[in-house]
C-alpha cells in the first residue's frame, strides 16, 4: 500500500501522523501495533516517539489515537493533540474544534503564537484524576501527593495523578534534577513490577522561578523524550498544589525540546483541567510503500519538507540558553 504520512512535533516530541479518515485507509489493532514498531524505530524505521492516527468521529469534529513507539496504546497525548488538532484545523478550515479522545472530547483552539513565526495551540487537558487506582498505582493508599514512597526512594517525595494517562511527578532541587534517580526509578516501574503494572510517565520538575519551571520525562512506552505535553501538564498542576504556582495563570514549561505554557483550571467539587499551549510543527510529509504485514520493509517516496522548522529552531536555541544560563 502507498501510506501518506506527515512527520512533525509538540515541542520537540516528534510524531508520525496519518489520516486515516481521508484516505480511507483501514488498519487491525495488530496493524497500528505493527506500524507503530516498525516507522518509530530511530535506527530502522523513520523515527518518532509514537504515531498519531487521525479517524472519523461521530461526536466530535475528529478522533485521536496515539500509539507509543514501543507499540503500546495510550489514552492521552498533550503534544499530539495540538500536532493532530492542527491538522484537522487545516483540513476543515476551522481555528476551534473539539477532538475525540480515549476519555474525553477535548477543544483544540487555534492560539496565538508562542514565539515570533511559531503558531501555537491551546488544547483541553481531561480528566484529571488522583485516585490511584485510576494509573494504577498499588502502594497501599488511595492517592498520592507529596510523600515519599519507601520502595521507590528514601529522600524524594512524589505526587501521582491520571490527565488520564498515569504520571508520576517528583518536584526537586538541581542535584535532584541531576542525580540517575528518574531514569532508575522509571525504568523499574515501567518493567515487570508490582507497584505500576501497565508503566507510568515519570517526571522531575525543578522550579525555575515564579511561574516558570523545567520538567523532564521518561516517557511510558518511549524513554527519555524531548517533552510530555500530558506530563507538564501534570507537573504544572503539582506545582500549584504545591504553591509554587498559581492556578489560572499562564506557567512557563521549560523542556528539552523548547516550551510550553499551561494553565491550570480549578472548576467546581475539586475538579481540574489544563490548557497546554503550544506548537504544532509539520517538518515533512511523505509516502511510505508498504504492506501492513512486513511494515518493516518499507521505502519512502515523495518527500516534501515544511519550512516552518527554521522559526521552532529559534524558539528552541533561546530556550537552551536560557536553560544552560539560569538552571543547569
Ligand atoms: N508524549 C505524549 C504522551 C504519550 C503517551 C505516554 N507515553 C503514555 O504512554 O501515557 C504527551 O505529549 O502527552
Amino acid at each position: 500500500m502507498e501510506l501518506k504520512l506527515i512527520k512533525g512535533h509538540g515541542s520537540g516530541n516528534d510524531f508520525l501522523l496519518i489520516d486515516e479518515w481521508t484516505h480511507r485507509y483501514t488498519f487491525t489493532e495488530e496493524n497500528r501495533r505493527d506500524l507503530a514498531l516498525a516507522l518509530c524505530d530511530r535506527e530502522t524505521g523513520i523515527g518518532a516517539d509514537g504515531i498519531l492516527f487521525v479517524m472519523e468521529s461521530r461526536q466530535a469534529d475528529a478522533k485521536m489515537r496515539i500509539f507509543n513507539s514501543d507499540g503500546s496504546e495510550a489514552s492521552m497525548c498533550g503534544n499530539g493533540l495540538r500536532l493532530h488538532g492542527r491538522y484537522v484545523c487545516d483540513k476543515l478550515g476551522r481555528n476551534e474544534i473539539v477532538v475525540e479522545t480515549n476519555k474525553a472530547n477535548l477543544y483544540v483552539k487555534r492560539d496565538g503564537d508562542i514565539y515570533e513565526g511559531v503558531p501555537a495551540y491551546r488544547v483541553e487537558i481531561s480528566p484529571v484524576l488522583f485516585e490511584l487506582e485510576s494509573l494504577p498505582m498499588m502502594i497501599g493508599k488511595d492517592r498520592l501527593f507529596d510523600e515519599k514512597v519507601e520502595k521507590l526512594s528514601d529522600s524524594i517525595r512524589f505526587s501521582a495523578l491520571a490527565v488520564p494517562n498515569p504520571h508520576l511527578i517528583a518536584v526537586g532541587d538541581r542535584t535532584v534534577i541531576a542525580s540517575g534517580e528518574q531514569k532508575r526509578i522509571a525504568e523499574m516501574l515501567n518493567g515487570p513490577n508490582d507497584i505500576c503494572p501497565d508503566g507510568v510517565n515519570v517526571s522531575f520538575v525543578y522550579p525555575i522561578k515564579d511561574s516558570a519551571i523545567y520538567v523532564r520525562t521518561f516517557e511510558r512506552g518511549v524513554g527519555f523524550t524531548n517533552a510530555c505535553g500530558t506530563a507538564m501538564s501534570a507537573s504544572t498542576l503539582t506545582t500549584c498544589q504545591l504553591g509554587l504556582n498559581h492556578y489560572d495563570t499562564p506557567v512557563d514549561v521549560y523542556n528539552n525540546g523548547g516550551k510550553v505554557r499551561c494553565v491550570v483550571h480549578q472548576h467546581e467539587a475539586g475538579r481540574y483541567s489544563i490548557d497546554l499551549i503550544g506548537n504544532g510543527t509539520y517538518l515533512f510529509e511523505a509516502v511510505a510503500h508498504l504492506e501492513l504485514d512486513s511494515p518493516r520493509h518499507f521505502q519512502l517516496k515523495d518527500q516534501k519538507t515544511y519550512k516552518e522548522q527554521a522559526a521552532y529552531d529559534q524558539l528552541r536555541e533561546e530556550v537552551e540558553s536560557y536553560l544552560n544560563v539560569d538552571v543547569f
